[in-house]
């Protein structure tokens, strides 16, 4: 199957580089900067697993000629409707579009840019990120990613899809409940973003201020009340799994987004919690915490703008 990574940056360079590694059949759509340090340095990433380098096939927009079988969406959420434009020559009424974005709305974005039928449910868990070299750090051990249809069926071309990106060099799973998993990743980051920019600190200093534990567990409620409403309830497994990340005395477990804040970086603050609280207000969900936390944020974003 050809793939067409689209940004080869923590995510996209991580997953990328190891499918590549593993002889699949990769290239990156990376803009003219990217390409060049990309051309020059080769993608390098820096992990538990062991380091790798590698020279990555690039292209930049305007240099695709044909569809692509797989294509790994790998923008930020403000990078995404541009990159919509750049991949249309990407896309065939084949191809199947795996977004690496947490929250929902990008789903809607690119069925109305291209079809329903190129959309594959995605969820994508890791922790990496650039550094100054542009090399790729991977933080954690975690590395997996889900994929499903979205109505949860078993189709032929899943079945494609699986084969070709399991045994790459990290977790890859075909999910029978695609559309609730990714439900209950929003239901986690958007606690955790929220707690973390609101309270401006890790797991282990939210626990350890007055009211700190009581804020973060209120943020969940509200955010599970928010989701089971509009969208599908978490389940018991995935629930236990975010209260016990939120009660871990001590942990420097923070948010992409509190990360992206504390370093002055543009952030995804729509698409985690934004759009979520416009879910909530259409369906008459009250919720002061997400809305101070939000509140915040767009200050933190109409500063930067300047
Ligand atoms: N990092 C993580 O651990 C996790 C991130 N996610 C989610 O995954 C998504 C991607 O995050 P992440 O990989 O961290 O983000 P990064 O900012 O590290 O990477 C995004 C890359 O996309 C590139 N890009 C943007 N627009 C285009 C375009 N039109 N054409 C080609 N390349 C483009 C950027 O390149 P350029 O250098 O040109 O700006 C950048 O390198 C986010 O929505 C995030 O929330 C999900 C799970 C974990
Ligand atoms: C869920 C989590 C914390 C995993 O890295 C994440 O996706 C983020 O912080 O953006």
């Amino acid at each position: 199957m050809r793939i067409l990574v689209v940004g080869a940056g923590a995510t996209g360079g991580y997953f990328g580089g190891r499918l590549a590694e593993a002889g699949r059949n990769v290239q990156f759509l990376v803009r003219p900067a990217r390409a060049d340090r990309l051309r020059a340095d080769g993608l390098r990433i820096v992990s538990p697993y062991g380091d790798l380098t590698i020279v990555p096939d690039v292209v930049t927009a305007g240099e695709i000629a044909q569809p692509f079988d797989v294509i790994l969406l790998t923008v930020k959420a403000f990078g995404l409707v541009a990159a919509l434009d750049d991949i249309a020559p990407a896309v065939g009424p084949e191809t199947m579009i795996l977004a690496f974005l947490n929250g929902m709305r990008h789903l809607d974005l690119i069925a109305e840019r291209f079809d329903r039928r190129n959309l594959v449910g995605c969820v994508c868990k890791v922790a990496t990120t650039l550094d100054p070299d542009g090399r790729i750090l991977q933080l954690s051990p975690v590395q997996e990613i889900a994929y499903g249809e979205l109505d949860g069926t078993a189709s032929d071309r899943m079945a494609r899809l699986d084969a070709t990106m399991r045994d790459a060099g990290f977790s890859a799973r075909l999910s029978t409940d695609i559309e609730r998993e990714m439900w209950e990743k929003w239901t986690l980051l958007a606690t955790l973003a929220a707690s973390t920019c609101l309270l401006r600190g890790s797991v282990g200093q939210i626990l350890a201020a007055p009211g700190g534990r009581q804020t973060a567990f209120a943020l969940l409620d509200e955010v599970t009340a928010t989701v089971s409403r509009v969208g599908r309830q978490p389940g018991e497994r995935a629930m236990a799994a975010i209260r016990a990340m939120l009660s871990d005395e001590g942990s420097s477990q923070t948010s992409s987004l509190y990360r992206d804040v504390m370093i002055g970086a543009p952030i995804e603050a729509d698409q985690i919690l934004g759009d979520l609280l416009a879910r909530a207000r259409t369906a008459g969900v009250p919720t002061p915490l997400l809305t101070a936390a939000y509140a915040q944020l767009s200050i933190y974003e109409a500063a930067r703008r300047g």
